[in-house]
């Protein structure tokens, strides 16, 4: 299983044969697709296991591929990567049967004499272009999905996890045969031969400027598309609130993966009254979870790593500037600049909100803390940027807690706890405008690779009564159904 960097390396070209090979695959799925739209739930279930009980029967190698590419520790691999894909995948192999039934609907005043249902159709050949963040929970999660709807499907993982991509591959070409399931890896000039095809649906996650360029491309088609997008999502911790808890799941859900986490609490309005001792109650987390002292805390097994290089120096230049713009650090900033992408897990707090670290998504282990005293200025400014992925609330005041879900918008919430809406099969998950189009998980993410077909059959509707000529009585009919039938 395990791959050398000439296999890895091989295996991402974007020669002019893998353009070809590209729209000759993408040519058989489309044929398959046609077969599949017949397939039955056994058939789909029996792909869903294969898959699972792949994943979980090659744990090993994906702890090794995770490690190999940012130092991910074990312990988060189960809970993140392959955690999600089980439960994706039983929860899909439970259901699957409720989900692909037509759904009968009542008839209405206007479409009285007929009789209707709901068919969920597979979309046919689909694309899912997955980030680097959580390589084989969101390839294969969006996959489960895919195949449960009774697709093609051809992948596109992150070319900035090459050890995952690379697993990934052999293990999607060990279960399936191309003309169902494919996957491709390479950069962005991959993506975009992919995208000049007219796939019936793409689904995407990443980053909200690539989401658009990938909402260009699928317009060219109309392809439809579902967007799984980032932005900052805000943390409102009030003076009722536990402090403790609040800072144990601040500490748990800001640094696990090394805060490369699409939900993870981005930034923390904190009461003035509870600063202190929230920003004490972390400093004390941070230590309890990784260790007390910089060279400590780079030892841990337990704390990944930034991916590259490059978001090494973007995430310290963030630190850096929030820094010169007069922020003080209570924790953490300690960077090591030597091939290893580390930051110590870092609290910002006197946050100046025009500093960069405001303005981007941070996607990196530093929590700045603002202060509030009037919940009304946290909520005008969560509503002067673009509508986050997530919100988390941290109150014993429920008043409050329904007032910020009142009055701002966001994919999803929490209240008093944190990414655990992630893990709920039952909840549509995703965002909403700049952080996301579209759901996933569960039923939404069937629905999200399905087509949504409306049938209508004629029993002894009048409709025709109203047809022309218009003479006395169809007009007396119309002036009728426009007064009583809406
Ligand atoms: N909503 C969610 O479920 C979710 C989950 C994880 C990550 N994210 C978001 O993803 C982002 C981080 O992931 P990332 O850095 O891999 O995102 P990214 O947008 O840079 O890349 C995502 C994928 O798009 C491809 N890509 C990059 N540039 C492209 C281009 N110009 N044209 C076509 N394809 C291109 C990449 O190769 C990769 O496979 C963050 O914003 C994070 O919040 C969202």
């Amino acid at each position: 299983m395990n791959m050398t960097d000439q296999q890895i390396n091989s295996s991402a070209n974007t020669s002019p044969a893998q353009t070809e090979n590209i729209k000759r695959v993408f040519d058989k799925q489309k044929s398959n697709a046609l077969i599949l739209r017949t397939s039955t739930a056994d058939n789909r279930i029996a792909k869903i296991k294969k898959l699972r009980d792949a994943v979980l029967a090659r744990r090993e190698a994906i702890y090794k591929a995770c490690y190999d590419d940012f130092r991910k520790p074990e312990t988060e691999v189960d809970l993140t990567e392959i955690f999600p894909v089980k439960l994706e995948a039983n929860h899909a192999i439970q259901h699957l049967r409720k989900w692909m039934k037509p759904v009968n609907v009542m008839p209405t005043k206007a479409t009285f004499g007929t009789r209707s249902h709901i068919r969920y159709e597979p979309m046919g050949v689909n694309l899912i272009i997955s980030p680097w963040n959580y390589p084989v929970n969101l390839t294969l999660c969006p996959l489960v999905s895919a195949i449960a709807a009774g697709n093609t499907v051809m992948i596109k993982p992150s070319e900035m996890t090459p050890h995952t991509s690379a697993f990934l591959r052999e293990l999607i070409e060990d279960l399936f045969d191309e003309n169902e399931i494919a996957l491709f890896e390479g950069d962005a000039t991959v993506s975009q031969q992919l995208l000049d095809l007219p796939f019936n649906h793409i689904f995407f996650t990443g980053s909200p400027a690539v989401g658009k360029i990938v909402m260009a491309a699928a317009a060219k088609h109309l392809s439809k598309v579902t967007l799984e997008l980032g932005g900052k999502s805000p943390t409102i911790i009030d003076q009722s609130a536990n402090i403790k808890q609040a800072a144990k799941t601040m500490a748990f859900t800001k640094y696990t993966n090394n805060g490369q986490t699409c939900i993870a609490p981005d930034y923390v309005y904190v009461h003035h009254a509870v600063q202190h001792d929230f920003v004490a109650a972390v400093k004390q987390e941070i230590n309890r979870a990784y260790g007390q002292t910089p060279d400590v805390q780079q030892a841990s097994p337990d704390y990944a790593r930034i991916i590259n290089n490059n978001h090494f120096n973007r995430i310290k230049g963030l630190a850096d500037d929030a820094i010169a713009h007069g922020a003080q650090l209570d924790a953490g900033g300690i960077t090591q600049d030597d091939g290893e992408n580390f930051i110590s897990p870092t609290v910002l707090s006197n946050i100046d909100k025009t500093s960069k670290i405001m303005q981007e998504e941070i996607f990196g282990p530093l929590l700045p803390i603002l202060v509030f005293d009037d919940i009304n200025e946290v909520i005008d400014h969560i509503n002067s940027n673009e509508k986050p992925l997530a919100l988390y609330i941290f109150t014993k005041d429920q008043e409050l807690a329904q007032k910020v879900l009142n009055e701002t918008s966001s994919g999803d919430a929490c209240i008093n706890t944190g990414l655990i809406h992630y893990l709920h099969a039952n909840l549509p998950f995703g965002g909403v405008n700049h952080s996301g189009i579209g759901k996933s998980h569960g039923i939404y993410g069937f629905r999200a690779f399905s087509h949504e077909r409306s049938v209508v059959r004629n029993l002894f509707a009048p409709t025709l009564l109203l047809a022309p000529p218009y003479n006395k009585f169809v007009k007396w009919l119309a002036k009728s159904v426009v007064k009583y039938m809406s």
